[in-house]
């Protein structure tokens, strides 16, 4: 991937309302010069891969957010896979219930897509991990859904809240479960020319 050069100039705009992915960055001493959520339809085509779906999505929230001369619009989906069922967003605490017992007790995976747009070019790289969840009693299952922690989290969970608990196994990026890959997201912005975290 070329690198685009270095503009200490060039502002980072978060194209996402999720206040984890905002978290995160604030891990990487980046501030967002301003946060614009894009509203885009996120039903996922008939069949389509949980790859596919989230690489499509991350770029389309990109094209959605367009950028001025000094932006650099960052974009993410996330999605839990397992098998080729995705799991978005819980409805309701009926189908947090639902999901919850899908994922009891197996390894599934959650796929992260983060899209980086300047003027026209939009770049995508997404990152994919696999997370293992124990067997969940009914007790567990009623009392993660009464901690309301659920709600807002792809898959009906959020490994970084008490559902951690529930989760003794990963096999890759724990910031690319949460919602945003710091790793990959650190390099994609330096590519695309953001300076942050020391000399360029
Ligand atoms: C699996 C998992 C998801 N999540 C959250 C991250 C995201 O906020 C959400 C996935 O939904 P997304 O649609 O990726 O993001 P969003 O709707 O919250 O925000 P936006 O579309 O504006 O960017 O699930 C966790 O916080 N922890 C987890 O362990």
């Amino acid at each position: 991937m070329n690198a685009r050069a270095p503009d200490p100039a060039l502002k980072l705009v978060l194209a996402s309302g999720s206040p984890r992915r905002r978290e995160l960055l604030g891990q990487l001493g980046i501030v967002p010069a301003a946060i614009r959520a894009p509203d885009i339809d996120e039903t996922p085509g008939k069949g389509e891969k949980p790859r596919d779906y989230v690489n499509r999505i991350a770029r389309q929230k990109a094209e959605a957010s367009v950028p001025s001369d000094d932006e650099l619009v960052l974009c993410a989906d996330t999605t839990v896979a397992a098998g080729r069922r995705i799991m978005g967003k819980p409805a309701d605490r009926a189908e947090a219930d639902a999901f919850l017992r899908l994922l009891s007790g197996r390894r599934h995976r959650v796929i992260t897509a983060i899209a980086a747009r300047r003027g026209d070019e939009i770049r995508v790289k997404d990152v994919e991990t696999a997370v293992k969840m124990k067997v969940l009693s009914e007790t567990e299952i009623s009392n993660y859904l009464d901690t309301g922690d659920w709600d807002g989290k792809a898959g009906a969970y959020a490994i970084q809240g008490p559902a951690g608990a529930l989760i003794p196994w990963i096999n890759g990026s724990f910031t690319g479960v949460v919602g945003l890959p710091l790793a990959e997201t650190a390099t994609l912005l330096r590519t695309m020319g953001l300076v942050f975290g020391g000399k360029p």
